[in-house]
């Protein structure tokens, strides 16, 4: 679906962008962009190709932002998603940059029958859950038995979706006027279409769909990431051997233009230039580089740290962006084992669900039968996330693993070979794993994400919807390049 702020961004154009480049310019611009994850890199190639002098200024050291691979401390090659671990079909953007960087994917098993849920002390399997979904022991009322966690809140939304896909571009605006007000929680609780939930069953919703951390959030939001994460028609795919070779993809092209361990600190702009001043993140030495124009990309909420000046050269509604716009924490933590004791309980990719701390665990979808692996011991969402940052590495890594020994048996213990963990609310050049509104953000935010500033272009996933993909980040970076090549 295109971002229905930019509706000229149609499929057919951003794909053929992708595939052919903009229109080459005879008045090169100097372009500096700042940040070097999926938007960044876009934005910088397609400008490079079309003739300007582009420089890529980055904080860390590597691309990619949050498309990170942890392969440390892993061994045998093996490695877990910190960030962006599964492709959707539907995502034709980043799919078409895979396929024009030469890069294989395999299927992302994202859910299977044989999932395990351990919830209220209780273990099933998916088949075995849908058959008798009231096993679980949630107190759910009469009329709410005997209906799985996914029906109740299908039930619940899909008036809203089957609108929407009559006609997104016109039906998107009409819904956002008559449901922006609603977090989740207040929809299921008071559903004006019908439908409310009792407390016993939003709960169960909550626990199945990975929201309990976040029912506080834009309904819209969450109903968007449901149609994809909830959509069985949907298959995921990821980068056979990480998923970090596709921002790598970008940087042989790159190689002259990135300059890394550069922290963005200023932005001065004037009738004439823009300059970004930095420090480097290892020498502390400043440096600073002057455009014509510059392209943003940081996760929006990072630049409350930036000096800006003059200040006034950012409009009153960027500022209040910048500073409400919700970025939602994730936690993630990859644990590496002898054996893939999860195979011999029948996960061959998929996942695990539960009430425990750990909440979702998923399965590897490459190396099957092979002898170690690393399993996605946790992946956690805002609250539940946030859980994980109170405590040290060594001390999240020993409640996964206790977690994880109460489903599957303390014998796995002895298995433990390595772990690693990244809390992306702890990242101090990502400030949270992907932004997510509030009620009413959508309206009074969204439309001054994107909108450029004097000489400061913005891209990011914050710029596009849904949030917190790879291809709104392309999507972001293509149009921000678009903005920048057709500038007087
Ligand atoms: C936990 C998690 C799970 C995800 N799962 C999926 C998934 O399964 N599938 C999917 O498609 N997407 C997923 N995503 C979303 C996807 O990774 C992002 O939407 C996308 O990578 C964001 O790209 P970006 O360019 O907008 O931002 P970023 O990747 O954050 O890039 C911004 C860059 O700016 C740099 N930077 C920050 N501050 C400064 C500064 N002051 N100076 C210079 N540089 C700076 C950062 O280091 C970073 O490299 C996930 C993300 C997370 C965090
Ligand atoms: O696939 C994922 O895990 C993502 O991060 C996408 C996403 C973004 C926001 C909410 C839920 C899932």
């Amino acid at each position: 679906m295109s971002n229905y702020l930019h509706p000229y961004l149609t499929p057919t154009l951003l794909k053929s962008i992708v595939d052919h480049g903009l229109r080459k310019v005879t008045n090169p611009k100097k372009v500096i962009v700042v940040g070097a994850g999926m938007s960044g890199l876009v934005s910088a190639s397609l400008l490079k190709q079309a003739g300007h002098n582009v420089t890529v200024i980055e904080s860390r050291e590597r691309v990619g932002g949050r498309v990170y691979t942890m392969r440390h401390p892993f061994m045998n090659g093996q490695y877990v998603e910190a960030g962006a671990m599964r492709i959707p079909n539907t995502h034709y953007l980043t799919l078409s940059y895979i396929k024009k960087f030469g890069l294989k994917v395999n299927p992302f098993v994202n859910a299977t029958p044989n999932d395990l849920i351990f919830v209220n002390d209780r273990k099933a399997r998916f088949h075995q859950y849908n058959q008798n979904p009231d096993f679980l022991g949630y107190p759910v009322l009469a009329h709410e038995k005997g209906k799985t966690a996914a029906t109740l809140i299908q039930v619940a939304i899909q008036p809203i979706v089957d609108f929407v896909n009559k006609n997104p571009l016109r039906n998107w605006p009409i819904v956002i006027r008559e449901f922006e007000k609603y977090s989740l929680s207040t929809f299921l609780r008071h559903n004006p279409l019908g439908h409310s939930l009792s407390p016993g069953a939003i709960e169960k919703v909550y626990v199945f769909s990975g929201v309990e951390g976040l029912p506080e959030l834009s309904l819209l939001e969450i109903i968007r990431e449901f149609i994809i994460l909830l959509n069985n028609n949907i298959k995921f795919y990821e980068i056979i051997g990480g998923n970090d070779q596709l921002p790598q993809a970008f940087v042989p092209d790159l190689k002259q233009n990135l300059r890394f361990s550069q922290k963005m600190t200023k932005i001065r702009q004037n009738d004439s230039s823009v300059t970004i001043q930095t420090v480097h993140t290892k020498t502390l030495e400043h440096h600073s580089y002057q455009a014509d124009v510059t392209i943003v990309t940081l996760p929006l909420g990072l630049m409350q740290f930036i000096e800006v000046e003059p200040r006034n050269s950012l409009s009153h509604y960027k500022w209040r962006a910048i500073r409400e716009l919700h970025s939602v924490p994730s936690t993630k933590i990859g644990l590496q084992f002898k054996h893939r004791f999860w195979e011999k309980h029948g996960h061959f990719g998929g996942q695990m669900v539960t009430d425990l701390p750990i909440r979702n665990a998923y399965f590897p979808s490459h190396d099957f039968g092979s002898e170690t692996g690393v399993l996605l011991g946790s992946y956690t969402w805002e609250d539940d996330a946030m859980v994980w940052v109170s405590m040290s590495k060594e001390r999240r890594l020993q409640y996964a693993l206790k977690n994880l020994a109460k489903i599957y048996g303390e014998e796995i213990l002895h298995e433990y070979v390595a772990g690693a963990v990244h809390s992306w609310g702890a990242d101090p050049y990502a400030a949270g794993a992907y932004t997510m509104f509030k009620p009413n953000q959508e309206s009074e935010l969204f439309p001054h994400l994107a909108t450029p500033e004097g000489r400061l272009h913005f891209a990011g996933e914050h710029t596009s919807v849904p949030h917190g993909w790879i291809q709104g980040a392309i999507e972001s970076g293509i149009r921000a390049a678009i903005e920048v090549n057709e500038r007087k």
